[in-house]
């Protein structure tokens, strides 16, 4: 591997010259007067995959979605091939070129979609430098150093890029069921990278991920909105019916309200004990990344039990509020509440959202107020485990082991990624995810950057695990 290693090195500053490129294309797909980037990225994503050669690109568009009051089209998955030789297996990766939303003034210390590199820490700063950006690209730099040096890929590799991953993925699984028996028919294995270190030292391979149900929860009263002078204390005001409910749905110490919501949970068994023994990670990690002293548990075992394998329940925000600076004196007419569980096995969407909707239900009713309400779940997604004896996390532990000198540690997420349980289920293949970045990322946070070392690192990691996947023992 020396020579890709070398390549990598020599070309290093082209790939972060590179992720500035795809950083300033705003791709967020939450927001529906920014689609117009996401297709950007898209078709950035695709002239890069005709230049270097790949087959069979497909854009397949999953149709058309109803965001903020307009019906816009969802952005393509894209799917090519890299052949490289029908004897040697075939490796699908997966990764989504769309990103959270991110303005300066949310805090920002640069704007948000102008890369910055920081030469005295190392840290490049942009919104999806770690998510999931700087990951996708990386495949792409892979074949290039092969190609470069007139080395053969030692593998197949199909690669699927999607543009609504924040957004709940939409269209996405229908796709990849119908396309399980054609595109992806020769898929020997899965790779994702799409998450992060535990802490910030030490590399990980990830076989678990929660699930993710997310709620809007409107409420409506007066036709337009008020005086709070002239209409104070004679209407029912939807702000503060919408506070009086979101405040029961989680107690301030994370333990969530809504009856019954726990009773599907698997239980802690004495095998699963012995995992959250030994990881590289202390209360200072978390810490670190929160910039704070705000931690809820007093032990590891505690802590990584509630990100990975307990369910929590996040208030994300509210629509039609007012949040300016300034005093102003309304009374909204209409709010929308925001909410997310995180599910974890043996929880389902369908469940929690009964529970959701039959306690808010009976919560709306005891304030006996006029106004009226609305629950939506707009997306959600379940949880995913994976078995580590499986030969494509041999395979990705050599290439830590080889990159980095150390054996990675094996970890669960907090977060979601819905779509990893979907590979697992329609290709009926082994799925990895195997992260680039770091704990204090600040993924979806204000300041998001990834660290070149993990930038650079990560696309030899991505190489050798090539190689790796081409060599172990199946
Ligand atoms: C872990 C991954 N990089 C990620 O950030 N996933 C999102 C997926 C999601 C679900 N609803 C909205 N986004 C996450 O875990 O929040
Ligand atoms: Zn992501
Ligand atoms: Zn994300």
């Amino acid at each position: 591997m020396d020579s890709v290693y070398k390549h990598i090195d020599a070309h290093a500053d082209e790939y972060v010259t590179r992720l500035g490129e795809v950083i300033a294309i705003p791709s967020v797909s939450g927001d529906a007067s920014m689609r117009d980037h996401v297709f950007a990225m898209g078709a950035w994503l695709q002239a890069q995959l005709k230049r270097l050669g790949f087959s069979d690109i497909e854009a397949h568009h999953p149709g058309k979605q109803q965001l903020q009051g307009k019906e816009i089209d969802l952005p393509p998955v894209i799917l090519a091939s890299y052949k490289s030789g029908t004897e040697k297996p075939t490796v699908l990766v997966y990764g989504h070129y769309d990103v959270q939303p991110a303005l300066k003034e949310d805090g920002w210390k640069y704007e948000p979609f102008t890369m910055v590199e920081e030469k005295e820490t190392g840290r490049i700063y942009g919104r999806g430098s770690t998510d999931d950006k700087a990951p996708i690209i990386s495949w792409l730099w892979v074949v290039e150093a092969y190609q470069a040096l007139g080395k053969d890929l030692p593998v197949n590799l199909i690669v699927c890029f999607e543009g609504m991953e924040e957004s709940g993925s939409e269209g996405l699984d229908e796709i990849i069921i119908k396309e399980a028996g054609r595109y992806f028919k020769d898929v020997d294995c899965v790779c994702i990278s799409d998450n992060y270190w535990l802490g910030t030292e030490k590399p990980c391979l990830t076989y678990g991920l929660r699930g993710v149900s997310y709620f809007f929860l409107e409420i409506s009263g007066p036709a337009k909105d008020l005086h709070s002078g002239v209409f104070g204390g004679t209407v029912h005001e939807p702000l503060t019916d919408l506070f009086h409910i979101m405040s029961k749905l989680v107690s301030s110490d994370g333990k969530i309200l809504i009856p019954g919501i726990y009773d599907d949970v698997a239980l802690v068994t004495e095998a699963e004990e012995s995992l959250y023994q030994n990881l590289d990670f202390s209360l200072a990690d978390i810490h670190n990344a929160t910039e704070s002293q705000t931690t809820i548990h007093a032990s590891v075992r505690d802590t990584l039990m509630h990100r990975w394998r307990f369910p929590s329940l996040s208030l994300h925000g509210i629509e039609g509020a007012f949040y300016a600076p300034g005093a102003k004196t309304v009374i909204p007419a209409k709010v929308v509440g925001k909410f997310s569980i995180r599910s974890v096995p043996n929880q389902t969407p369908e469940r929690i959202a009964e529970l959701v909707k039959t306690f808010v239900d009976a919560e709306f009713s005891k304030l006996g107020s006029k106004n009226t309400y609305k629950i939506e779940s707009p997306h959600g997604g379940k949880s995913w485990v994976a078995d580590v004896n499986s030969w494509n996390f041999v395979a990705a532990k050599k290439a830590v082991e080889k990159v980095f000198n150390t054996s990675p540690d094996l970890t669960r997420e907090g977060g979601s990624i819905p779509v990893t349980l979907t590979f697992q289920e329609a290709l009926g293949k082994s799925v990895l995810l195997l992260p680039m970045g770091r704990s204090d990322d600040g993924a979806h946070s204000t300041n998001e950057k990834i660290d070149r070392y993990n930038y650079i690192e990560g696309i030899k990691l991505l190489a050798t695990y090539l190689e790796e996947v081409a060599t172990v023992e199946k």
